[in-house]
């Protein structure tokens, strides 16, 4: 056994100082290093690591160079009555600088992990960056953290070369353990080496069992929420209160559940967008104004619909021009006003939720009431859970709800911040058609009741028609339509516009008169209603305006084979081909839908069957 102990105790304080070290700065670094996106991060970050790979001795060789009495740094400490070499404080700053590469990597590997949506809701819903690493990304980022502090620990305990070079083996100042075992085998006292060599294992087994148990590695979003944890947020968010929503449900006058939304009433209700944003591959430029009815975004997959709306949260810096919202400038790029997201009240509910997965449901939705003094939030979260129908749910997570109600959830928490604008980016996306239907007949009560500006994507034409009055279409970047629904559904004015408005017939055609087209794809000459645009080149109809008649007197009638069909629960979906009979099942020219009453009606007519391509519903569209 040894005779002296000191090494234990020396190896143990420089191990805790040098985590503790490793951890401020490893965390403040890490921080850093997660947003900063120069050109210098990989070198950055290579120099950050470089002391994990390195051999401690190189380390120690550095830290001799720059601490040592010749140096400038070591002259100067010198000069204050401070020495570094062979103490105490040497070996702390060896080990720290080995320990620091693992709780850095470990830390920014978390901390990129953690869904940035998430930080983007927490940015629109008024909080500071601050308050964000505290009450977001760290809590999030927690087992990673943890992970962190502990292999940071191991290493530091178990450092040797660095410190040697740095601190000596001075016994009772300097020598650690693993430098102990070194001495000792040296001197052939293998009985008291072998003796440290087992303590050292059984504090490196203790280490890592720490880790198996504190959570190292499980994920944030299922693990079972620590009662400390969950009270520190209430006391956080509600000074302590009840708020779960379970007691006074019975005492809610259900007559006031939807908030009578208000907003300043010396501006009107008005978005005013005039906005170019440049990305690689990208260009967005939208000019566009809306008022108090819901505005719908069509567009394809890339058309810059999300980046229209992120740009209008603040969460995305435009190239050029100016965002104006009830008179108030929220960006102006010539004279360079950006007012951060958390000061614009956006309420922005995305496609996947992002609820913070470690609050609870009354959590999320008081986590923007700032501005409301604690006592009151109670009422105010209850308010919201009843104008959501998410009674008795305020104690749950969001990982113990359905999907409708978390998209309800999402909603509650956009609106209590008291919005000045909703953006919603395809929230229904995620639900399943009864969920969807549910959620939407909501959202359509509370728009209803909003008095603010309302932006909604959508990929579902019948969606964007069912909520909103206006529509714009976005195609590569830029609009291709706006107006009210049923002129974007009725005169798309291009092929992209009609395509994204669903119309599924399309011919390539020619304009041979004031009111005539000839349909090449389609092989026949077409009459339609409205005068035809000299760059027409498409003409188009939707599969539900196709006609099919018994006789051939009417204009744009003609003869028509079915190729195959489609099924579902209500429609039939015919594909057919126009003037000859389909040599396989993908020879056709339209797609026509019919109830499945008349379907069963006329399928055991013979063909030809006249089909008519009504001029009134016939749509002309320029490229
Ligand atoms: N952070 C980013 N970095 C680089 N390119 C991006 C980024 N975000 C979006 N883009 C690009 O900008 C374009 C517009 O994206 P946006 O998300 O606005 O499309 P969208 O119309 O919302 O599509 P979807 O309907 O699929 O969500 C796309 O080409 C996309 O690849």
């Amino acid at each position: 056994m040894p005779d002296d102990l000191t090494p234990l105790w020396i190896s143990l304080k420089t191990a805790i100082a040098a985590t503790c070290f490793a951890f401020l700065l490893g965390i403040g670094v890490a921080r850093w290093m997660m947003t900063y996106r120069g050109r210098a991060r990989g070198v950055i970050d290579g120099v950050l690591t470089l002391p994990l790979v390195l051999p401690p001795t190189v380390v120690g060789f550095f830290l001799l160079l720059l601490f040592g009495k010749n140096s400038p740094v070591g002259q100067f400490l010198d000069q204050l009555g401070i020495s570094i070499i062979f103490t105490w404080a040497a070996t702390v700053i060896a080990a720290t600088i080995v320990a620091f590469p693992l709780m850095y990597k470990t830390t920014l590997g978390a901390f990129e992990q953690v869904d940035q949506t998430l930080l983007s809701s927490a940015r629109t819903l008024g909080a500071t960056e601050w308050r964000i690493f505290w009450q977001v990304l760290l809590p999030l980022a927690y087992p990673g953290v943890l992970a962190g502090t502990i292999l940071a620990f191991a290493r530091a305990l178990g450092e040797f070369g660095a410190t040697l070079m740095v601190g000596g083996s001075i016994p009772g100042v300097t020598q650690t353990i693993p430098i102990a075992i070194f001495f000792a085998a040296e001197a052939g006292r293998m009985g008291v080496a072998l003796a440290w060599v087992l303590l050292m294992v059984a504090i490196s087994l203790v280490v890592i069992v720490g880790i198996n148990y504190g959570d190292g590695g499980r994920s944030p979003l299922r693990m079972r929420p620590n009662p400390l944890i969950v009270r520190w947020f209430n006391w956080v968010f509600f000074g302590g209160r009840n708020h779960s929503g379970t007691e006074d449900t019975e005492r809610r006058d259900t007559s006031h559940s939807i908030h009578p939304f208000t907003h300043s009433p010396i501006h009107p209700t008005e978005l005013r967008v005039k906005i170019t944003k440049q990305i690689p591959g990208f260009q967005l430029r939208v000019k566009f104004r809306t008022d108090e009815q819901p505005l719908g975004l069509l567009g394809a997959s890339g058309s810059g619909k999300s980046m229209t709306l992120r740009c209008i949260a603040g969460l995305e810096t435009p190239s050029t021009g100016k965002i104006v919202l009830n008179g108030r400038v929220l960006f102006d790029a010539e004279k360079a006003i950006n007012v951060p997201s958390r000061d614009r009240k956006v309420g922005l509910v995305f496609q996947n939720y992002a609820l913070f997965p470690h609050l609870t449901v009354a959590q999320n939705i008081a986590f923007g009431m700032q501005q409301i003094p604690k006592p009151q939030r109670v009422p105010e979260v209850m308010r919201y859970l009843a104008m959501m129908h998410l009674e008795g749910l305020g104690d749950r997570y969001p990982h113990q709800l359905s999907g409708g109600q978390q998209q309800r959830v999402a909603l509650a928490r956009a609106l209590a911040i008291q919005p000045d604008i909703l953006l919603l980016d395809e929230p229904l996306s995620a639900l399943d058609a009864y969920l969807r239907s549910q959620v939407e007949r909501l959202l359509i009560e509370v728009l209803e009741q909003y008095r603010g500006v309302t932006l909604f994507i959508t990929h579902k034409l019948e969606e964007a028609y069912r909520i909103c009055h206006s529509l714009m279409v976005l195609n590569g970047g830029e609009i291709a339509a706006e107006g009210t629904r049923e002129d974007i559904f009725e005169h798309p004015p291009t092929f992209q516009v009609a395509r994204v408005t669903e119309c599924k017939n399309f011919s390539a055609a020619v304009p041979i008169g004031e009111t005539h087209v000839e349909a090449t794809d389609w092989g026949c000459k077409l009459e339609v209603i409205d005068p035809v645009p000299p760059d027409a080149s498409f003409v188009g109809i939707r599969a539900h305006h196709i006609l099919f008649l018994r006789g051939t007197r009417l204009s744009n009638t003609f003869p028509s084979w079915l190729a195959m069909i489609s099924e579902t629960q209500h429609r039939v979906t015919l594909y057919l081909k126009l003037h000859s009979p389909p040599e396989s099942a993908q020879d056709y020219h339209l797609q026509a839908e019919v109830y499945r009453e008349k379907w069963e009606l006329m399928c055991d007519r013979p063909f030809p069957w006249n089909v008519r391509l009504d001029p009134v519903r016939l749509i002309v569209m320029t490229r």
